[in-house]
């Protein structure tokens, strides 16, 4: 049988959750999958992510090389993904998403909440982060603490941020737990942040699975990895994200969790914060209702929340980001 060819980026992260993927759709399918490498400017450049145009740069390689045909599908961190979709590219796969949190690598094993009221060597304590929605975030949680934080713009791969903490140049980083998951690097998280008190990125922990829409049985065939409960759970907190008009950089945060009866889920809430970087402002707003019963009710779900954002001034927060 003639191997897919699975278009992946070079980094390490690409590179692990594009075998997981690859594994999948052979343990499901019985397909053979060859993995392509793909470089993407994403992947080349140093300059800030803000500064090359938000996170979509890693993704537009894969889908030049999916409409080239010099690939079959592609799997991308679906909080990268923008939120329209091209109409030539099919969302084939949504499979179950890993751990949504943030999570937090401290010097000495440090909680968020120790690492706060400790401090770092000389003021505050320093927290890598390249993003709004974390800064805004981690800086409110510490100004409820009655302390100050100072948040310090980061990039780079997992090694590199993390590498920060080891150098004792920064007391601690935040990361995706499920990023460090597929990496095996969970034993370096000094602690997981709840999404009451840090809501992730739309989309955190899930992935995407693509290929062109012109290959029915191809998205049928990669259909067989999804999972109907992620994939109402992100689109809820996607469409929360597009509703309010901001990008994947903007400081915006959702999360839809579905709620269980025993062993049935019964229910949806959906979380959505926006807030400033500095943290003195945030709208944070949630939802609870029974469980949608299609995507699109699901999406109707984030719109309701993102215009009762809207209505507590959440446009005026976002404008801040270009700062
Ligand atoms: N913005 C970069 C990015 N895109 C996806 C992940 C990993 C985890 C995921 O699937 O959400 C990360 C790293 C991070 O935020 O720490």
């Amino acid at each position: 049988m003639k191997a897919l060819r699975l278009g992946t980026r070079r980094s390490q992260l690409a590179t692990a959750q594009s075998r997981g993927v690859a594994d999948e759709v052979t343990r499901l399918t019985g397909q053979p999958v060859e993995l392509v490498e793909i470089t993407t400017y994403g992947d080349v450049s140093r300059e800030s992510l803000v500064s090359i145009g938000g996170t979509g740069v890693f993704v537009s390689a894969l889908r030049d090389a999916l409409l080239a045909g010099e690939i079959d599908f592609a799997v991308h961190s679906l909080k990268d993904l923008p939120t329209a979709q091209p109409p030539e590219l099919a969302l084939a796969a949504l499979p179950p998403r890993a751990d949504p949190r943030d999570a937090l690598v401290a010097r000495d094993g440090l909680g968020f909440e120790e690492l706060v009221m400790a401090g770092g060597a000389a003021g505050p304590a320093r927290i890598g982060t390249g993003s709004p929605r974390r800064m805004a975030q981690l800086n409110a949680w510490a100004r409820g603490l009655g302390r100050e934080i100072d948040t310090v713009s980061i990039r780079g791969n997992v090694d590199t941020r993390i590498g920060y903490v080891r150098a004792g140049e920064l007391d601690a980083v935040v990361l995706a737990a499920a990023g460090l998951g597929r990496l095996g690097r969970t034993g370096e998280i000094t602690d997981l942040l709840a999404p009451d008190a840090v809501l992730p990125a739309p989309g955190q922990g899930a992935l995407a699975v693509e290929c062109t829409a012109a290959r029915p049985e191809l998205v049928a065939q990669l259909a067989r990895l999804d999972d109907p409960h992620t994939r109402i759970a992100v689109t809820a907190e996607r469409t929360l994200l597009a509703a309010l008009e901001a990008g994947c950089s903007a400081p915006v945060g959702a999360f839809a969790d579905l709620l269980a009866d025993g062993q049935t889920v019964t229910e949806l809430r959906l979380r959505g914060v926006v807030g400033t970087p500095d943290g003195a402002q945030l709208v944070q707003l949630s939802t609870t209702g029974p469980l949608p019963a299609s995507v699109e009710e699901a999406a109707a779900v984030g719109r309701q929340l993102a215009d009762e954002m809207l209505a507590k001034g959440a446009a005026g927060l976002m404008g801040e980001r270009a700062l």
